[in-house]
């Protein structure tokens, strides 16, 4: 999926439908899932975590993510088939937008896509990393998984020929997608929370 959607972005540019993941080394790109819960605020016990995750960008092409909800019932948690989850109470995964912020309420059965820093680099800022950041619901608990969709790790990430030009200097350094991530404090929650899954799995 998520290679289909740079092709479409490359079209989208102009370019060869191709010209994404021949650049970005796709062949051999770095995925990584990591998976985050959230309690509901009537649950939370401790007031330092009264928010889902502080506004971010993340690394990478694109983030893919799938989420499920949870409404929490007095005698103890029940799965809810979710898809009624009223969006006016709010929570979830939000993005700002022309200055705002707003939920972005996407249904279980689908999954979001955000644009991550790498193409914003790549496209020497065309394409803009989304700011996002993950507010808690009242009432209601939810498990997201997102799966970040990347470049080779030796793929060296820097603004295109293409899109740079007398007006437009390159606005970012060029380096290797590896060391943008031993760089990115980001990255090592990430890299820290697809561990535990691991280690859970094995
Ligand atoms: O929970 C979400 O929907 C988004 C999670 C997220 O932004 C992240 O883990 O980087
Ligand atoms: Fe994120």
């Amino acid at each position: 999926m998520g290679i289909q959607l740079l092709r479409g972005i490359s079209k989208s540019l102009g370019l060869e439908e191709c010209y994404m993941e021949k650049k970005m080394k796709l062949e051999s790109g770095y995925n990584i899932l990591g998976p985050n819960f959230y309690q509901s605020l009537s649950r939370c016990l401790d007031d330092k975590n009264q928010i889902g995750q502080f506004p971010h960008r993340d690394p990478g092409l694109l983030v893919l993510i799938a989420q499920n909800w949870r409404i929490l019932e007095l005698q103890g948690s029940i799965d809810h088939p979710c898809s009624s989850v009223d969006p006016s109470l709010g929570g979830g995964l939000q993005i700002k937008h022309q200055g705002k912020w707003l939920n972005a309420d996407f249904p279980p059965s689908s999954i979001g896509v955000l644009v991550a820093d790498h193409i914003e680099i790549l496209t020497n800022g065309k394409y803009k990393s989304l700011l996002h950041r993950v507010a808690l619901n009242t009432e209601v608990e939810r498990l997201s998984l997102p799966f970040f969709f990347g470049p080779s790790l030796d793929a060296i990430v820097k603004p295109e020929p293409e899109f740079v030009d007398d007006h437009n200097p390159p606005s970012y350094r060029q380096m290797t997608y590896k060391e943008y991530l031993e760089s990115n404090s980001r990255y090592h929650v990430i890299e820290a929370k697809a561990n535990l899954i691991n280690e859970a799995l094995l």
